[in-house]
C-alpha cells in the first residue's frame, strides 16, 4: 500500500508508516507521477482534490489535514467511491490565538481596551464557539452571527450580519469558502459592507481570502477609510495583491492555524480516520507525539488585567513576527509557501505554565486555556 502525504505535514511519515509504504510531496502542486501507484493522498488546502486530479487513478482515501474543504470536490469523490474526510476543528485554538494575539497588539497601539470593545463574530463554528467563550470569559461582549445554525434552531442569540456590521467595533470571518448557495460567503464582506462599517473599525479575516473582496478592501483603504484590517487569508493566494498587504495593519501568509498542535491534530485526525476506513481503528494521543515546549514556566503576581494577558499571549506568540517575514518576501515567486513551509515552531497557550498567586487570574487563565496554576504568595 502506498500513501502520498503532502511534506507540509508534521508526523505524517511516523504515523502513517503504520499502515503503508509512505512518500512525501510538495502540495502545490503535487507531482502527477507520483500519484499513479498510490492508494490514498493525505493533503492540506493547498492541493485542489478533483476529477481532473484523480480521475483513472486508483486513489481510494483522501484525507484533508485542514478544517476547510473547499479545496476538495467531495461530491465528485462520493460518486467515484473515493472515502474522505477532513480534520475539523483540528487548529481552531490556534486561529483563536492568533486573533486575540492581533487585537491585543492593536489595543496597545492605538490605545483602546479589548473589555470596551463589542467583538461580532461571523461563523460560529469550531473557531468562532472557541473565540466567543474566550472572549466573553474576559468580559468583552459578543455579538455572534451564523444563519446555518440560526436555521437549524440552535441554541445561541444569532444576530443578522447587518446588525454586527451597525453594532460591531471588532468584525472577525470564521466562516468556511462556499462559492453560491443559500450561505454562500464568497465576498461576503463586499463593498457595501466595508463601507459601513463603523469608524475605527477591525475587520479581521482568517477564514478564506475571497470572504472578503480584496479589491473593494483595497479601494476603501486607498480612499482613507478609518479602519484597521487583518489579513491571514488572501485573494487569490498565493499571488497575494502586495499594494493591499501594505495597507493593512497585519498581514500573514495563511498560517493562524499553523500550531504544531493544531498541524498535529489534523495529521492524527485524518490517520486515525484512514485507519478506520481501512477497517483497523486505532486512536492517537497528541501527547505521545508532540515534544516539551521549550519555553516552560512564569510567575504572575497579582490579578490579570489585560497588560498582564497581553504579555502572556505574545510570550507564546505575536502575530507581528509573522506579518513581518510577510512583508519581508510579499511579491517575490515562491516566497509565501516557502514561509508555511519552512514555518518556526509556535506551540498553543496550553503550552504556558503560569504560576498565578491570585486564585482569580489562575482560574481566569486556565479558562482561557493557560496551563495556570495557584499557588499563594508566601
Ligand atoms: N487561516 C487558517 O489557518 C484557518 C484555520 C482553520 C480554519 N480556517 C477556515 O476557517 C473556516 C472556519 O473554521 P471552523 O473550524 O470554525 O469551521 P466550522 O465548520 O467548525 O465552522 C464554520 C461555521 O460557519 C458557519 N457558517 C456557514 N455559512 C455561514 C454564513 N454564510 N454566514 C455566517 N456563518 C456561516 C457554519 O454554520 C459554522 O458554524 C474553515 O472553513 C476554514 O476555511 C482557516
Ligand atoms: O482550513 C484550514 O485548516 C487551514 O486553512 C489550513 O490549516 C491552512 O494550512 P494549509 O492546509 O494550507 O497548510
Amino acid at each position: 500500500m502506498k500513501i502520498l502525504v503532502d511534506e507540509n505535514m508534521p508526523y505524517a511519515r511516523e504515523l502513517f508508516s503504520r499502515l503503508g509504504d509512505v512518500r512525501a510531496v510538495p502540495g502545490r502542486p503535487v507531482p502527477v507521477e507520483a500519484l499513479d501507484d498510490a492508494d490514498a493522498l493525505m493533503v492540506r488546502s493547498v492541493t485542489k482534490v478533483n476529477e481532473a486530479l484523480l480521475a483513472g487513478k486508483r486513489v481510494k482515501f483522501v484525507g484533508t489535514a485542514t478544517a476547510g474543504t473547499d479545496h476538495v470536490d467531495d461530491g465528485w469523490l462520493a460518486q467515484a467511491g473515493i472515502g474522505f474526510s477532513a480534520a475539523p476543528g483540528c487548529n481552531a485554538i490556534a486561529v483563536v490565538e492568533y486573533v486575540f494575539s492581533a487585537l491585543l497588539m492593536l489595543g496597545e497601539r492605538d490605545s483602546f481596551a479589548l473589555t470596551d470593545r463589542t467583538v461580532g463574530i461571523i461563523g460560529v463554528g469550531n473557531v468562532g464557539g472557541r473565540l466567543q467563550k474566550r472572549l466573553e470569559a474576559l468580559g468583552i461582549r459578543t455579538l455572534l452571527c451564523d444563519p446555518p445554525r440560526a436555521d437549524r434552531g440552535e441554541a445561541g442569540d444569532f444576530r443578522a450580519l447587518d446588525e454586527l456590521v451597525a453594532e460591531c467595533d471588532v468584525l472577525t470571518f470564521h466562516t468556511p469558502l462556499f462559492k453560491e448557495g443559500p450561505y454562500k460567503t464568497l465576498h461576503l464582506a463586499d463593498e457595501s459592507l466595508l463601507r459601513r462599517l463603523k469608524p475605527g473599525a477591525i475587520l479581521i479575516n482568517a477564514c478564506r481570502g475571497p470572504v472578503v473582496d480584496n479589491a473593494a478592501l483595497k479601494r476603501t483603504l486607498e480612499e482613507g477609510h478609518d479602519l484597521s484590517v487583518v489579513l491571514d487569508v488572501w485573494e487569490p493566494e498565493p499571488d497575494l495583491d502586495v499594494e493591499l498587504l501594505k495597507l493593512v495593519d497585519l498581514g500573514t501568509a495563511h498560517i493562524a492555524g499553523y500550531t504544531l498542535e493544531g498541524k498535529a491534530r489534523g495529521t492524527t485526525q485524518v490517520f486515525e480516520a484512514y485507519s478506520a476506513f481501512l477497517g483497523q481503528p486505532q486512536q492517537v494521543a497528541l501527547d505521545t507525539l508532540l515534544p516539551a515546549p521549550e519555553f516552560g514556566r512564569i510567575t504572575l503576581h497579582g490579578p490579570l488585567d489585560e497588560s498582564a494577558l497581553k504579555r502572556l499571549v505574545h510570550l507564546v506568540y505575536d502575530v507581528r513576527r509573522d506579518d513581518a517575514l510577510l512583508r519581508k518576501v510579499a511579491g517575490m515567486p515562491g516566497e509565501f509557501d516557502r514561509l508555511r513551509k519552512h514555518y518556526l515552531e509556535r506551540r498553543e497557550w496550553s503550552s504556558l505554565y503560569v504560576i498565578c498567586d491570585d486564585a482569580d487570574a489562575a482560574a481566569l487563565l486556565s479558562k482561557l486555556g493557560f496551563n495556570a496554576v495557584h499557588h499563594p504568595a508566601r
